[in-house]
């Protein structure tokens, strides 16, 4: 199967910094692929390369086989872009700015109309399309902003940090269209935000110091950032002798007089055979919850494993 994205060797320098280094991805299919990065971690330079807006220092970037660099008018065709913040004409009505973008785009003339009509009822529009862009919600913006990325029917789509400044309903929204768009396109998220790629993303790659330190599945992601140690707290505490009884648990750590961190290996099973050992011995269990590494933590460990 031909790709419609593959980046090899890409490595990129601002005056005499390294913001990316030997970056190296490929897609091959629809769906979404998340970009997971703290900030300054690389992600915007990688995706403004990918995008056309940026020439890399060094490597390439293929998308449906053509070689950006080389031809970048054909390669661009086959890309769709929102950037952070969207390219939009606060003056223009919606219909007015999709048809402009549709035509820089080189969509050709007969085919405009049929294009607007198709990407605003995908994206949620056709009923504001006499709107002035300037009198629309942030969710509309973005719904509008991710329309122009998608006018002209792209291979590829790149959305960075596309529910930035949303409301909690908005995003939801947001992410629900972006879901739609990713059964027919490629699109790659880039995002500082692990729940975001968690609910979204089927394959993720994690951008630190201008490296990739993890790409893989998400379900092998979330393996790795499986809880290892859960906090409980109990009225009549036992033993540390008694808890290392418990299959699984590995070390424990006492807080209080009440409350235990208890870290385990393997899946967190082990709070059954918490509550189960709690009730046999009356130990009282009043609270247990098990404690997910924060993003921090996991870019420490993931970047400590690739060194
Ligand atoms: N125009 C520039 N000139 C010099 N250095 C830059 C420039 N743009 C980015 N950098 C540096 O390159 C590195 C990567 O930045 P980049 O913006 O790609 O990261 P990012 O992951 O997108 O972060 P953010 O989420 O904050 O945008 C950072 O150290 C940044 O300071």
């Amino acid at each position: 199967m031909e790709s419609i994205v593959q980046i090899v060797g890409l490595s990129h320098r601002y005056s005499t910094n390294w913001a990316i280094r030997d970056i190296n991805m490929e897609i091959k299919r629809s769906g979404i692929v998340g970009l997971l990065g703290s900030n300054g971690a690389g992600k915007s330079t990688t995706m403004n390369i990918l995008c056309g807006v940026l020439t890399q220092t060094e490597g390439d970037v293929f998308i449906g086989g053509i070689n950006l660099k080389k031809e970048p008018e054909r390669a661009k065709q086959e890309i769709g872009f929102l950037p952070q913040t969207p390219p939009l004409y606060m003056d223009l009505t919606v219909d007015e700015y999709l048809r402009h973008c549709a035509i820089i785009r080189s969509v050709s003339k007969q085919k405009v109309a049929t294009a607007l009509e198709e990407v605003k009822q995908r994206c949620g529009l056709s009923h504001i399309s006499k709107r002035l862009i300037r009198n629309l919600s942030g969710g509309y913006r973005q719904r509008v902003g991710i329309a122009q990325a998608i006018i002209h029917k792209p291979k590829l789509v790149v959305l960075d940090e596309p529910t930035n400044g949303l409301d909690p309903n908005q995003i939801l929204e947001v992410r629900s269209l972006i879901q739609e768009i990713a059964q027919e396109h490629a699109v790659i998220l880039s995002t500082h935000i692990l729940t975001e790629v968690q609910y979204l993303c089927k394959d993720i790659q994690m951008i630190e110091n201008g490296r990739i330190v993890f790409a893989d599945t998400m379900q092998a992601f979330d393996n790795y950032v499986a809880p290892h140690s859960m906090l409980a707290v109990m009225e009549a505490m036992p033993s540390e002798q008694a808890l290392l009884q418990i299959a699984g648990i590995a070390r424990v750590n006492f807080l209080t007089e009440r409350q235990v961190r208890l870290h385990f290996n393997g899946d967190s099973t082990v709070s059954e055979r918490l509550v189960l050992a709690s009730a046999q011995h009356g130990w009282r269990l009043s609270e247990i919850s098990l404690e997910k590494n924060s993003l921090d933590e996991t870019f420490a460990q993931l970047s400590k494993v690739s060194h």
